[in-house]
């Protein structure tokens, strides 16, 4: 039989009243009625064929546990003999694993069985428990976890609290908490602590506070191996510690973007199985010093001056976004800049290319990049200076809920790119058109003639300040004079964080980070190929 030397244990259980063959492989377990064989507890016939079954890969499984039952017999025995409960033994067992509810949701589903005997619910525990323990599966035993009260509703210390904890409690999961008392608490803590017991650090929070940790845990990564990493040719090394975020901001949209959805639980559930997404960074330069890291959008333009402006509505939590992108697009404000770029070479690989980075991204996966090559002799920068309203540099699709579909809906997690998108100069009406399509799930948000789109590996911004000389009517004479008038300057507005530097360059860095998350499932996939990818009972019928 296929994958017989996978079965780790076999045997009939009671699940639902009903006797149940439940096979354990070293890759998923499952469990469903026979079309032949066992009638009793222990006993099997074989060949046997699964009639209805489920299966679940073990890294979908949140926790094996034992579970008190008092059964029918001994609940009858007790009765006649007028005891209320005697000490029960042990011979059932819940496995707690990964339900998909829907929209990306996932939530815990408890699965009951009952065992002949202790000894047999014992071994049955023992080995998925040591399935769980497998270092194949990376899944994290010690957490450091910073929580921002501050975030988005406020609601982060209760979210950890009510929703986090419990289960990470469950998963055998131990987390170090610190609530943060000011801004860049966990950015400093990060940059001098010891941190050799963890596997990796988390928050909860938005994007801001994620950003946070991502700088310092660059920072610290550079910095222990000795790397010099204010030069933006330098090789950057990848952090050991993996990082991860339970949504407590208002954006939120690097964990939108991982998990398809800003869910506390579900979250806390991607992080509990270990699995990890490589995903990619930008370091932004200026002269010999680097400014940051970043990894979803840095904006100049249009959303930089909507960050300014929500910060004095925090107030308001999330819905201060919509406030000051309404208020700043009242208020038409046109930018100069001149922008040169490194384009991606693959002509494949584009913005409007219609791709879209789901789970296992066979493009993330399949995209080479000579990392230790000089991106400054390359040849090939192209250099564009015109007028635009909103500069956008977008590493990661950027879904939230301002905009479902993701700022660049065709950017990938991993692919080693970053996507300009240039909304150039055009009419209050046309800009919000395509701000209308970035915020809606309908058409192309890039298919204006006044938005341009170009998808690459590194780029120089350096804003023009300065308009060359304007014809002005001086009414206290009469007299036309020439005067150089000044353009209106920006500030970026790099994951949620403001950075008053004009002039930057920017290099993005392939799969820098590893982050606890699956990537978004592609839904339509999941319902058909589940049985076939992990379920055995299918696989042995093929
Ligand atoms: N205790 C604190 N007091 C004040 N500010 C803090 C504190 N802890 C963290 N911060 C700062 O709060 C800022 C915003 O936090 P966060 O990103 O969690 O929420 P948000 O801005 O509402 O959400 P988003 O970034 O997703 O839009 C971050 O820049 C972080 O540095
Ligand atoms: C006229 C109304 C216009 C409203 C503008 C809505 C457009 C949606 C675009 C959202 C951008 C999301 C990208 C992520 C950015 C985050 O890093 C950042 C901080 O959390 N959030 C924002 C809104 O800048
Ligand atoms: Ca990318």
């Amino acid at each position: 039989m296929e994958a017989a030397d996978n079965v780790l244990l076999k045997t009939v259980l009671i699940h639902n009243k009903k006797n149940c063959l439940v096979t354990l492989f070293s890759t998923h377990i499952c469990w469903g009625l026979m079309s032949c064989g066992a009638d009793a507890i222990g006993q099997y016939l074989e060949p046997f064929y699964y009639q209805r079954h489920e299966s679940v890969p073990i890294q979908e499984i949140i926790a094996i546990t034992p579970e008190k039952i008092q059964h029918a017999q001994e609940k009858k025995q007790n009765a006649s003999l007028g005891i209320e409960l005697i000490s029960l033994e042990t011979r059932s067992f819940c496995l707690h694993v990964v339900k998909r509810v829907g929209g990306h949701r996932w939530r815990v589903r408890k699965v009951i069985f009952d065992c002949p005997d202790g000894q047999a619910c014992g071994d049955w525990i023992d080995a998925v428990q040591s399935r769980l323990n497998s270092k194949e599966y990376g899944r994290p035993k010690h957490l450091l976890t910073f929580i921002n009260p501050f975030g988005g509703k406020r609601k982060a210390v209760k979210i950890y609290e009510e929703k986090i904890e419990p289960l990470f409690y469950l998963a055998g999961i131990a987390s170090e908490v610190i609530v943060t008392e000011r801004a860049n608490h966990a950015h400093d803590y990060i940059l001098e602590e010891d941190l050799r017991h963890y596997d990796g650090i988390i928050c909860v929070g938005g994007d801001g506070m994620f950003a946070e940790l991502l700088n310092g845990l660059l920072r610290r990564t550079q910095q222990d191996a000795g790397i010099h990493d204010a030069n933006q040719e330098t090789k950057l090394v990848n952090p050991r510690l993996k990082l991860g975020v339970i949504p407590g901001g208002s954006t939120d949209a690097v964990v939108y973007t991982t998990c398809g959805i800003n869910d506390p639980v579900t979250s806390a559930l991607h992080i509990i199985i270990g699995e990890t997404v490589g995903v990619d960074v930008c370091s932004i330069h200026q002269e010999n010093q680097i400014l940051r890291y970043c990894v979803s959008m840095l904006a100049y333009g249009y959303f930089g001056d909507v960050l300014i402006d929500s910060e004095k509505h925090r107030w308001m939590g999330p819905k201060r976004y919509d406030w000051s992108g309404f208020k700043r697009w009242c208020k038409k404000f046109v930018y100069e800049a001149e922008i040169s770029y490194l384009e991606c070479p693959d002509t494949r690989h584009h913005p409007r290319d219609g791709s879209r980075c789901f789970a296992g991204c066979e493009i993330c996966n399949s995209i080479q990049h000579s990392e230790g090559e000089s991106l400054y002799s390359d040849d090939k920068w192209q250099t564009f200076q015109g007028r635009f309203i909103s500069f956008q540099s977008i590493t990661m699709p950027c879904r939230c809920d301002l905009s479902p579909n993701g700022v660049s809906p065709s950017q990938h997690l991993s692919n080693g790119y970053t996507d300009l998108i240039i909304a150039k100069e055009c009419s209050q009406v046309d800009f919000l058109r395509h701000m209308w399509r970035v915020k809606s799930k309908t058409t192309d948000q890039f298919d204006f003639d006044f938005v341009e789109v170009h998808r690459v590996k590194a780029f120089k911004f350096r804003p023009i300040l300065e308009d060359g000389e304007d014809e002005e009517n001086d009414d206290s004479n009469g007299r036309q004079r020439l005067r150089t008038r000044q353009l209106r300057a920006s500030s970026w507005n790099c994951d949620g964080e403001v950075l008053t530097e004009g002039f930057i360059d920017v290099k993005v860095h392939h799969q820098l980070i590893k982050l606890f998350a699956r990537n978004i499932e592609d839904e339509r996939q999941l319902k058909t190929d589940f049985c076939e990818t992990s379920c055995y009972s299918c696989s042995a019928r093929r």
